[in-house]
This record gives C-alpha cells, structure tokens and sequence, in this order.
C-alpha cells in the first residue's frame, strides 16, 4: 500500500479490500516472475559440476530464517509450505529430478510429505522398500530418495547401500523446521548422489555393524552423543544407522564400543545434515481470529 492511497477503514467497502487483494497479489506474482529470472543466471553460475541443484545446507538455513521472521496471523504451516514449494520448484528449474519415496510403511503420511516439501510440479515416485529408493537414486542422474527416518519395519539395513565414496548418502533430513502437530512432520531422511557442494556436516550418520547386539552399545553410542536411528540384521551381523554430531568420525564409534565390550565394530559415513530446528511452541499456533 503507498502512503498516498492509505485506506479509511470506516468507510472501505468490499470493492476496495478486493482491489486491495488484487493489487498484492499483482506484485507477488510479479515477484515470483523475477525471482524465476535469475534460474538462468544460477545455472551459468553454479555450472554443470553437479547433476543435482539441491542444496540442501542452503535451504535448511532459509527455512529458518523464514519461520524466525515470520509473525502476524497467516500461520507459520502456510508460510512454510508456500516457500517449500517455491524453493523446490525453482531447483527443479535448474536440473529436473524426481523424488522417489519408500511406501512400504504407509503411503499417505511419505506422499503428504513429498508434496508438502516438493509440491506437484516435482514428480512423486514410490517403491516398495527403502532399498528399491536407493537403487533408483543410485540409477539417475540427480533424483532425490525419501527414507522414513527410522526405516521401513521390514527393510533389513537399507543404509549399508550408502557406503561407498560413490554411493548416495543422506543429505537432509525434513521437516526442516520441527514443531509439535506439523502439517507433514513423519521424520525422513533425503538420499541424493554425492552433491558437488557438500551438505551440512552438523549431523553426520554412520553405518555402524556389529557381531550382535550388545547392552553396552547403546552407552558406547551415547558417550559420543550418538543416536541409533534403526537396527537391523545384515550379514549374519548387525548394523545400526547412527545420528552423531558431525565433529565425532566414523572410527570413533569403533574404539568406544570396544572399549565398552560390545565386540569389533566397522564403522563407516552415510550422509550428513543440518541440525534438527525445533520452532518455539509460541510461534507454531494455529490461526486464531482475533476477537
Ligand atoms: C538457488 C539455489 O538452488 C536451489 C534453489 C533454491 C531457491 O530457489 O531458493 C535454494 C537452494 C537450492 O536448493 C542455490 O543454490 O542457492
């Protein structure tokens, strides 16, 4: 609104808030029409060095700033997912890519999520297993994989696929911005191929196999502020996924739980994140009318 055309709420009719409405969304459209101008001079920028634009270090840290400067009544949930959709789309402009989610435990909460953090314009592909995500994340050129993060029940260790220099890791973990009662809050990891700008290393996972179960490995783990995500078997032994802070190394893990009598451990990295953002229950409410 320009200071010369400052409204007389007494008197403003209908027609006037509709011209107002129409006005605003002229200039965001406007907006969102020059914010697709520069895609082109992104890519000559960003180059061809990497098959996916997705950057997902960059992306965590604009959802928070996002949500921190957001306030007044459209609530945060809508704030939230028009910028997703608008970042996703506008990375999809840059390199085109599908992302393929594991439906084995659910379809509905994984697709909400795919399309609250992707929107429509991106592809939404489903498989039956986490495993089956990999495989096709691993065959593309730059496509994203969606895993629950605490796996599939039945998917055995789909993680030890991404050891490997050359093998997809995680690089994300959604919602980037947690909050109690998120429109699409299911915990899940992003598997892309190694990115040419690497991702957040706040949080690094680690593939983790041990001979078998062992009380002292959860003390081991803990000692290094290390989570165990998941477990499960995989070759006669068995592995767990961990979430530890980016500063612990993967070898690290083996001396503690042999330290601790848990037995030889192998150890090796899967991915990395940023660290998880929780938004303050003050800021996550609802729309409330104001009475
Ligand atoms: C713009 C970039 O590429 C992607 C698209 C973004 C956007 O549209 O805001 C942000 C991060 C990237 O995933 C970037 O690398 O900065």
């Amino acid at each position: 609104m320009r200071d010369d055309a400052l409204p007389n709420h007494d008197t403003e009719t209908l027609e006037d808030l509709r011209a107002e409405i129409d006005r605003i969304d002229r200039d965001m459209h406007e907006l969102l029409m020059r914010r697709g101008e520069i895609i082109d001079r992104l890519i000559a920028v960003k180059g061809q060095s990497g098959a996916s634009a997705f950057r997902p270090d960059r992306e965590a840290q604009m959802m928070r700033a996002l949500v921190s400067r957001h306030s007044g009544l459209l609530p945060v949930d809508t704030v939230e997912g028009v910028w997703r959709i608008i970042v996703s789309t506008f990375t999809y402009m840059q390199a085109e890519y599908c992302v393929h989610a594991d439906d084995s435990g659910g379809d509905a909460a994984m697709r909400d999520s795919a399309r609250f953090h992707f929107g429509f314009t991106v592809p939404y592909v489903t498989h039956h297993g986490a495993g089956a995500v990999v495989a096709a994340v691993a065959a593309s050129k730059g496509d994203l994989g969606m895993v629950r993060s605490a796996g599939a029940q039945d998917e055995g260790a789909w993680w030890v696929r991404l050891v490997g220099e050359n093998a997809p890791k995680i690089i994300a973990r959604l919602p980037f911005v947690e909050r109690p009662n998120h429109p699409a809050g299911l915990p899940v990891l992003i598997v892309a191929k190694p990115l040419a700008e690497a991702a957040s290393q706040d949080i690094a996972l680690h593939a983790v196999t041990l001979p078998k179960w062992h009380d002292a490995a959860l003390g081991a783990v803990g000692a290094l502020a290390g989570e165990i995500l998941a477990a499960a078997p995989h070759a006669g032994e068995l592995s767990l996924l961990v979430a530890a802070p980016g500063r612990v190394a993967s070898g690290q893990f083996v001396e503690e739980l042999q330290r601790a009598g848990a037995g030889r451990a192998v150890a090796a990295p899967v991915g990395s994140h940023a660290a998880r953002f929780e938004l303050d229950q003050a800021r996550s409410g609802v729309f409330a009318p104001r009475s």
